[in-house]
Parts: C-alpha cells; sequence; structure tokens
C-alpha cells in the first residue's frame, strides 16, 4: 500500500530531524534508512565511504533502501538516495515523496564542511556543483515540494503537515 512518506532533499535539510516529529504528530512509524546501513554493514557511514569509495557507497545504499518493506512509516534515507534509480523507484511505489528544499545559502551555512560530514562528493566537484546537479533530481521525483527558506524548524514541520493533509484530503 502507498501509505508511507519518504523525505528526501540536500544534507542538512532535516529529513531526519524533521521526519521523527512528523511521524509522531501522524502517529506513523520512523525509520532513519542511513541507521539501517550502519547496521547492516557494522560500519559508521563514513567509513563505508573510506573503505568503499562513493561507486562504493552507493550501491549499498541502493540495495538497503530498496528492501525497504513498511507500512504507515515516514522513512528518511540519506540524501544521495536520489541516484539509487532502483530504491527511488521502489519508493515511489510504497509513498508519498516529499522535497525539502532549501537555497544553497541555508544549506551551505548548515554544512560548514560538506567532506567532514561524510557527503557523497565527487573528485573536484564543488558543493555548489553538487546542490546544482540534486535539485534536478529532487523535482524530478517530488510529489510534493515543502520549501523552508527563511523558516524556524517549527514551521517547516507544520508546512509539511499541512501539505500531507491537503494531498490526503484532496485523493479521498
Ligand atoms: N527550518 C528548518 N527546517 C529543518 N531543519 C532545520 C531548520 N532550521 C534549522 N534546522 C536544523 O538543521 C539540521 C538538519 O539536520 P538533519 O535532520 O540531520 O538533516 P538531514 O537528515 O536532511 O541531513 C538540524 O540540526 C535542524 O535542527
Ligand atoms: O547527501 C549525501 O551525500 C549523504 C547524506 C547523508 O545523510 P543525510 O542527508 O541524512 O545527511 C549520508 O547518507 C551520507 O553521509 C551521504
Ligand atoms: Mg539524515
Amino acid at each position: 500500500m502507498k501509505n508511507n512518506l519518504v523525505f528526501i532533499g540536500m544534507p542538512g535539510v532535516g529529513k531526519s530531524t524533521v521526519g521523527v516529529v512528523v511521524a509522531k504528530q501522524l502517529g506513523m512509524h520512523f525509520i532513519d534508512t542511513d541507521l539501517l546501513i550502519q547496521e547492516q554493514e557494522k560500519r559508521l557511514l563514513r567509513e563505508i565511504i573510506v573503505d568503499e569509495g562513493e561507486e562504493g557507497f552507493l550501491k549499498i545504499e541502493n540495495q538497503v533502501n530498496r528492501n525497504v518493506n513498511v507500512e504507515n512509516a515516514v522513512i528518511s534515507p540519506g540524501g544521495s538516495v536520489v541516484y539509487c534509480d532502483e530504491a527511488m523507484k521502489h519508493f515511489r511505489e510504497i509513498g508519498t515523496i516529499v522535497y525539502l528544499k532549501a537555497s544553497y545559502q541555508v544549506i551551505k551555512k548548515r554544512i560548514q564542511n560538506p567532506k567532514k560530514r561524510g557527503v557523497l562528493l565527487k573528485e573536484g566537484q564543488s558543493f555548489r556543483d553538487l546542490y546544482n546537479e540534486r535539485i534536478r533530481l529532487f523535482e524530478k521525483y517530488a510529489d510534493i515540494t515543502v520549501c523552508e527558506d527563511g523558516c524556524r524548524i517549527e514551521e517547516t514541520i507544520e508546512n509539511v503537515l499541512s501539505a500531507v493533509e491537503s494531498m490526503r484530503n484532496a485523493s479521498e
């Protein structure tokens, strides 16, 4: 059944922190699939990235996310999941994709050091280039887009909840 919510968006946009509160407010389960990756691999994300490289990490990320089998859950994957075709196909089948959107300036302020934070940057790619590359994918997959520029986290959560409510009312 297609009754899950799946958050996508840049690292630092709030998929994990907003996701858990939204799940609580809506009486849904919550899964941060980065934690599933760490549990399966018995390594931290940053260790997997160092050991396996970007391609290796994406393979694991795709495999873990495409196998998520839940109902009535908020799912918060890592920001790079939009490169994982099978995982995204699966998420489209089991849920509504919610894109948490923020300007480059807002994200850059939160992520001071992308490499240290474990962001999957290709060799020679700037964080700005990565942002531009990813927004196209976020826009392609989004069923709902919630923009958080100028919002406090509480307002982001409220805006997500009303967008989800409107969508549910419209499909009744
Ligand atoms: N308006 C906002 N919306 C969402 N998160 C916000 C906002 N303002 C500040 N934050 C902060 O940004 C951080 C987002 O981190 P996190 O949830 O780990 O993001 P992600 O899982 O998308 O990488 C949190 O520390 C959160 O408190
Ligand atoms: O966007 C990325 O390249 C990544 C984001 C991280 O998750 P968050 O988006 O939850 O920070 C984590 O999956 C990994 O470090 C790679
Ligand atoms: Mg997260």
